[in-house]
This record gives structure tokens, sequence and C-alpha cells, in this order.
């Protein structure tokens, strides 16, 4: 068992991030969730709808990006056990550019978009 009862906000060194609950009695400890981001944007705000919580059921599992921002808020009685498997194809082909995946990445570039379709329309509408 780990000597700590919470788990402090991260991002795993993985693709994808199988979390199961073994166990056994406990009150606490959920997971909470603040959108998937790159290596350039791990630190940068959280928007309203990224926020998301899980609370552990035991004999039940989570399967979630590793670059999916999350901590686990602390146990506050009993006993928590988890099996967590951080998953990722062989090393050598380990993909380390998420910026297909991350929250922010894509946020900017649809505003780019817009800023780009907004430009287009104002040159229509002068000439
Ligand atoms: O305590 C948990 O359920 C989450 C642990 C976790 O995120 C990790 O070990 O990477
Ligand atoms: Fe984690």
């Amino acid at each position: 068992m780990l000597p700590f009862s919470w788990v402090g906000f991260h991002v795993d060194d993985s693709e994808v991030t199988l979390n199961v609950c073994l166990g056994k009695e406990f009150f606490g400890g959920e997971l909470y969730f603040r959108g998937v981001r790159c290596d350039k944007h791990v630190n940068t705000g959280t928007h309203q709808e990224e926020v998301g919580y899980y609370s552990h059921i035991p004999g039940r599992a989570v399967l979630h990006r590793g670059r999916h921002r999350h901590g686990a808020r602390a146990t506050t009685s009993g006993e928590r056990l988890n099996l967590i498997m951080w998953c990722r194809r062989e090393l050598k082909r380990y993909q380390t550019d998420f910026s297909s995946w991350c929250g922010e990445c894509l946020r900017r570039k649809k505003e780019r978009q817009h800023r780009a379709v907004a430009a287009t329309k104002m040159v229509y509408t002068i000439s």
C-alpha cells in the first residue's frame, strides 16, 4: 500500500492508463480530471467543460488517456486498493507529440480557424 492517501495533480507517462479498483471498503479517493494536454500546455488553465470526476467502485475500472490531467482526492477512511497499468506502445515507438489530443492545442486551432473565416467574411463584405 502507498504511504499516502491522495495523489497530486499530474499526467501519466503513458498513452492509456487502466485504473482498476480492487477494494476494499473506503470513503473518498475520487479521481478528478482537468482536460487532456500536450507537454507544451500541461500547465495551462482548465475550462469548465473539462472538469470531471470519477468515484471508484470496487470491481470496476476506468480507462483514460495518460495525458488527461488528473489526481486522486484523499481516501478519508478505510482502505483503498487500486491496480494501475500505464500502457504504451514499445518504447522506441512511444508517441511524444500529443498535440492532436491536447484540448488547448485544439482550442487554439479552432480560434485560428474562426479568425481566418471572420477575416475572409470581412474581405467579402468590403469588396
Ligand atoms: O489513486 C488513483 O486512483 C490514481 C493514481 C494515479 O493516477 C497514478 O498512479 O498514476
Ligand atoms: Fe495517474
